[in-house]
């Protein structure tokens, strides 16, 4: 059986009189897609902030990989393996796309300040294999022959792309993508499927997704955690959560 890369149990995060997640758990299997819904304000990119130390969470308990990480600096978790996307895009618009990728790998290149300045052997394997890598996420996602374009002028479709490819680059453990979908058309929309599958089939990748885009989600999730007003709601194979009656109430309903 795969080993669990995340379990989340207990989680709470309070601020002031507002308890924005109230005792979410979840857990995410090595190569599964495991997707977090909910109603807007549900509270789902709060449990993201919970995971990746951008807050320090009031209550609960985060394993990454087995260690307990609740708490930690999002650096320390960052270097740990676990890689997100934001809801709006946040790539480094003015440098080119190839530039986006390598500084992403900053930690391969930058480890030794004095390698760098004298460009030992060492230091030029590690920018070769960041280059390789770049180019390999380039080709894979159609934007190998806009490597050298400025960030800012790709169309928005491709924007999104960059910024997953700007996670796999590093190698995560997890991959942590807040609505990927939002603003893409239906044919982004199915290309970005295909990618995130193609990321668990063939990378073996974990990812962990917030996604409105209930057809994306039904597709590709192996599992599902239904969260409203902060609290668990259902879980569940696609199916199940699909036919969960509190759930279509409290959310498929809405629409
Ligand atoms: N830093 C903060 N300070 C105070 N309240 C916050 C903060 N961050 C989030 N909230 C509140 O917590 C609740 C959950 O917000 P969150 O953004 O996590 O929801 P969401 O499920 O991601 O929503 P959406 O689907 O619209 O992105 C909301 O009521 C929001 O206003």
């Amino acid at each position: 059986m795969s080993k669990n890369i995340l379990e989340v149990s207990g989680l709470r995060m309070r601020f002031g009189g507002l308890l924005a997640v109230d005792g979410v758990a979840l857990e995410a299997r090595e190569g599964q897609i495991v997707s977090m819904i909910g109603p807007n304000g549900a509270g789902k990119t709060t449990v993201f902030n919970c995971l990746t130390g951008f807050y320090k969470p009031t209550e609960g308990v985060i394993r990454f990989r087995g260690e307990e990480i609740q708490g930690l600096p999002g650096h320390k978790i960052a270097n740990k393996g676990m890689i997100r996307t934001f809801q709006h895009v946040r790539l480094f618009k003015s440098m080119t796309v190839l530039e986006n990728l390598l500084v992403a790998q900053h930690r391969l290149l930058n480890n030794n300040l004095l390698a760098g300045l004298f460009k030992t052997p060492r230091y030029r394997d590690a920018e070769q294999r960041a280059l390789e890598q770049s180019r390999y996420w380039l080709d894979k996602v159609g934007l190998l022959e806009h490597a050298n374009r400025e960030a800012g002028t790709l169309a928005y479709g491709q924007q999104r792309y960059l910024e997953i490819i700007r996670c796999m680059v590093t190698n995560p453990t997890l991959l942590m993508l807040d609505e990927p979908a939002a603003g893409l058309n239906p044919s982004e929309t199915d290309g970005l499927k295909h990618l995130i599958a193609e990321l668990r089939d063939h990378h073996e990748m974990t990812v962990l997704l917030i996604e409105h885009d209930m057809k994306l989600v039904m597709d590709i999730s192996d599992h599902i955690v239904v969260i409203n007003q902060g609290a668990p709601l259902a879980a569940g194979t696609p199916d199940e959560v699909r036919n969960n009656p509190d759930v279509i109430k409290a959310y498929l309903g809405e629409d």
